[in-house]
C-alpha cells in the first residue's frame, strides 16, 4: 500500500553506511521527497531504533527495519548503496513492490547484472557506478576523445579511493573504460588490462589499462590518460564530497517516477 502524500516516499537501504547516512540527511532536508523507510541487515544494532537517534541526532519518526519488502511496499523509490548480494535481493523486492530502484552499489558481476536485468522487466531501475554530474559528463568526453584518437594512444585509467573501499577497479573506472572502448569501437571485455604485477610483458596495443590506489579518506579520484609518443592527454575528475552522489541518486529516484519499467543509467536521467 503506497503512502498518499504528494512527494515520493523513499526508502534508503544500508542507512548506517557512508552513503546511507549521506542520503538520509539529503532526503530529510528535501521538500521534493520524504523518507519513509530505513533498511539494515538482520541482526544490525540499529534494527528497531529510530533512525535519527541511531545516527546520533533527534528522532525522525522512521524505525530501522530488516523487513525490506514491507518497507518497499510503502515507498515509491528505494535508494540502494550497499553490496552486490544485498542489491540483487533488493532488486527483486523493489520490483515486487513496483518501487523505482536506484542502484549505486558497485562491484556487481555478470550474475548480479543478469538478475537486476530480470527485475527491470517489472520496475524502473536506475543503475550507475557513479551518480555525479561531473563523472557522467566525463564519460561523454572520454568517448569523444577515444573516438578521435587511434590505438597509437594508449588508454590508462587510474583511480584513487579511501582505505575502506572493497572493490577494484571502481565502478566509475569501469564506466570510463566502457566509454573509451565505445569511442574506439571495441569491446572492453576483450581489451581490459587490470591488476598488473610481476613480469607482465610489454603493454598490448589497444588495451585499456586500470590501476587502483587505496588510502586514507579519499572520496574518489579518476584520471583517464591518453598516452602517445611525445604527448599525453589527462582527463580528471575529483570528488571532494559524497553529497554529489547522493544528489544524483535522489534526482534519479524522482526522474524514475515517470518512466516505464526498464534499466536506465545516469546518462538517461541527466539527458547527456
Ligand atoms: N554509484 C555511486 O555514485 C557511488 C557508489 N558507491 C558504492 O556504494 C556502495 C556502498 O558504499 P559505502 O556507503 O561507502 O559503503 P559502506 O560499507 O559504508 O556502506 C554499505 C552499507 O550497506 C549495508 N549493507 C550491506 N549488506 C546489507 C544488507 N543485506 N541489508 C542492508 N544493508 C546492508 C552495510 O551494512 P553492514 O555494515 O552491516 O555490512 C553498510 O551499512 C559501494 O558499492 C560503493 O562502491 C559509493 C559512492 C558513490
Ligand atoms: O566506494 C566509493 O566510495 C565510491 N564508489 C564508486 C565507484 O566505485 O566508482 C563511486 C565513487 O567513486 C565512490
Amino acid at each position: 500500500m503506497s503512502d498518499t502524500n504528494d512527494t515520493p516516499g523513499i526508502v534508503v537501504t544500508g542507512t548506517s553506511g557512508r552513503m546511507g547516512q549521506m542520503l538520509v540527511r539529503l532526503i530529510l532536508a528535501s521538500d521534493r521527497a520524504r523518507l519513509v523507510g530505513a533498511v539494515e541487515r538482520p541482526g544490525h544494532a540499529w534494527i528497531g531504533r529510530d533512525l535519527g537517534e541511531a545516527m546520533g541526532g533527534a528522532p525522525v519518526g522512521v524505525t530501522v527495519t530488516d523487513d525490506a519488502l514491507a518497507a518497499f511496499a510503502r515507498a515509491q523509490a528505494v535508494i540502494d548503496f550497499t553490496a552486490p548480494a544485498a542489491t540483487v535481493e533488493f532488486a527483486a523486492l523493489a520490483a515486487q513492490a513496483r518501487a523505482v530502484h536506484v542502484i549505486g552499489t558497485t562491484g556487481l558481476e555478470a550474475e548480479h547484472l543478469a538478475k537486476i536485468k530480470a527485475a527491470s522487466r517489472h520496475a524502473v531501475i536506475v543503475r550507475a557506478g557513479n551518480m555525479s554530474l561531473g563523472v557522467n559528463l566525463l564519460t561523454r568526453i572520454t568517448r569523444q576523445v577515444a573516438q578521435a584518437l587511434d590505438a597509437d594512444w594508449d588508454i590508462e585509467i587510474v583511480e584513487a579511493h579511501h582505505r575502506m573501499k572493497v572493490d577494484a577497479p571502481s565502478g566509475t573506472a569501469l564506466m570510463l573504460g566502457e566509454a573509451a572502448a565505445e569511442g574506439r569501437g571495441i569491446a572492453l571485455a576483450d581489451h581490459r588490462d587490470s591488476g598488473r604485477d610481476g613480469i607482465t610483458g610489454a603493454r598490448e596495443r589497444g588495451d585499456i589499462g586500470f590501476s587502483a590506489i587505496r588510502g586514507g579518506d579519499v572520496v574518489g579520484e579518476h584520471d583517464v590518460i591518453f598516452a602517445a609518443d611525445g604527448e599525453r592527454i589527462v582527463l580528471r575528475h575529483i570528488a571532494t564530497d559524497r553529497a554529489i552522489f547522493a544528489r544524483g541518486a535522489l534526482r534519479a529516484a524522482l526522474w524514475g517516477q515517470d518512466q516505464k519499467p526498464g534499466e536506465y543509467d545516469m546518462i538517461d536521467v541527466l539527458g547527456l
